[in-house]
């Protein structure tokens, strides 16, 4: 195999963390059963924290960068995976300290590749890539806790992102009456389009002065923001409600108290689409291409070329993106 193109993240002599598109080797490519030629990418929160060195997310450097890869298998010694199959790889180490789907090749283990399911070309698995994975994990965990469209409304946070805006759309075709909290009152029809019944501004709440318990309003929540909107979504959740913990957008921390779980039985659930495992990684594709197939794909994803990457990831950082972005390389 020639040289391929890839963005590279690295370190300079003073730990700066530093990236850019340049050329790697093949001979460079980590270990793993299956090579893939890369047909598309996307950008997560996580890549342009990765790309930009605002969070601690490399572990390896240099590593290519890209959490996210669907492409077409060119080598495979392992009896799952044929030259020509159509595969999904996301999660697990890469784009961390493994390299990732920010290159033409790829080469991953077996473990980490998921057929793509019938229902989804390689272009919807990256639009929904680790956003959509991760929004639907969210919803499997909370009707897994008995959320159900009958419980009352379903509240998500940072609904303008990738994973909110799939969540909603998710949530609004199951039945639910979801409600969308954003900062941003210039989408308020963008949100409604995806299918939220309603739109809560972040303006219209002052998030520092929320009691333990205030009025009971949502029977179920996914939250990708953290800090102090997690605890109004705590301290706003009906008896027995759950609220999916998947962001931190906001901040890292939470500072709450006990009576959301111990006054109203509230199940606060860890998302990690990390390193969650199969079957349930399999069944939540399956339902990805199935029933929570979002209807809105198309109007929440926007298409970049490999050669464009560099400067996409700023936006992410400073909170100014709207819905999914789609890396297109080798397609
Ligand atoms: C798609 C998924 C997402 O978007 S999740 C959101 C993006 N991720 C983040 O923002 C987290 C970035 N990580 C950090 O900020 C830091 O690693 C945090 C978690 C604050 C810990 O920092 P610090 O106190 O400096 O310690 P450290 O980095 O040496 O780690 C301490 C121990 O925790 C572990 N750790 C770290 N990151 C992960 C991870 N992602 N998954 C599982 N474990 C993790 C480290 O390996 C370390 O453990 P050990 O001491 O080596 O055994
Ligand atoms: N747990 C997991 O496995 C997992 C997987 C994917 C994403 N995530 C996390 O979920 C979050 C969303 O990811 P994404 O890819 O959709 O990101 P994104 O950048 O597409 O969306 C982030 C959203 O949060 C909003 N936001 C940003 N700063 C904010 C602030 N200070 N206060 C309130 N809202 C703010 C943005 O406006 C946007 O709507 C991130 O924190 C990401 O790290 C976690």
């Amino acid at each position: 195999m020639a040289p391929f193109k890839a963005f590279i993240i690295e370190q300079d002599e003073n730990k700066k963390v530093v990236s850019g598109l340049g050329t790697m080797e093949a001979s460079r490519l980590d270990a793993g059963e299956v090579t893939l030629k890369v047909h598309y990418s996307s950008i997560n929160y996580k890549d342009a924290l990765a790309a930009t060195g605002a969070g601690k997310i490399i572990r390896r450097f240099p590593c290519i960068g890209g959490i996210d890869m669907a492409g077409e298998v060119v080598e495979s010694s392992d009896g799952r995976f044929k030259p020509g199959d159509h595969v999904i790889a996301t999660s697990f180490d890469i784009g961390v300290s493994h390299h990732g789907g920010y290159a033409e090749y790829a080469r991953v283990p077996a473990d980490w590749v998921v057929p793509l399911p019938d229902g989804l070309d390689l272009f919807e698995a990256m639009a929904l890539g680790t956003a959509g994975f991760t929004a639907a994990l969210g919803v499997v965990r909370m009707e897994d806790n008995g959320l159900a469209p009958h419980n009352g409304p379903v509240i998500v946070t940072g609904a303008t992102g990738g994973v909110g805006a799939l969540a909603i759309d998710m949530l609004a075709q199951l039945g639910y009456h979801v409600v969308a909290l954003t900062g941003k009152a210039s989408e308020t029809e963008y949100l409604k389009m995806l299918g939220a019944a309603e739109i809560k501004l972040r303006a219209e709440i002052d998030f520092e002065k929320t009691r333990p318990l205030e009025a009971a309003q949502w029977a179920g929540a996914v939250d990708n923001v953290g800090g102090q909107i997690l605890h109004w979504v705590l301290a706003t959740m009906k008896q027995a409600g759950t609220v999916a913990s998947i962001g931190n957008a906001a901040s890292f921390n939470i500072s709450t108290t006990v009576f959301p779980f111990i006054l109203r039985g509230v199940s606060l659930l860890g998302v990690d689409s990390g390193y969650m495992g199969f079957p349930t990684r399999q069944r939540v594709w399956d339902r990805l291409a199935g029933d929570l197939k979002p209807r809105h794909l198309d109007a929440v994803t926007r298409t970049i070329d490999l050669d464009e990457l560099p400067g996409a990831f700023d936006a992410f950082i400073r909170g100014e993106v709207k819905g999914r972005t789609v890396v297109r390389i080798g397609a």
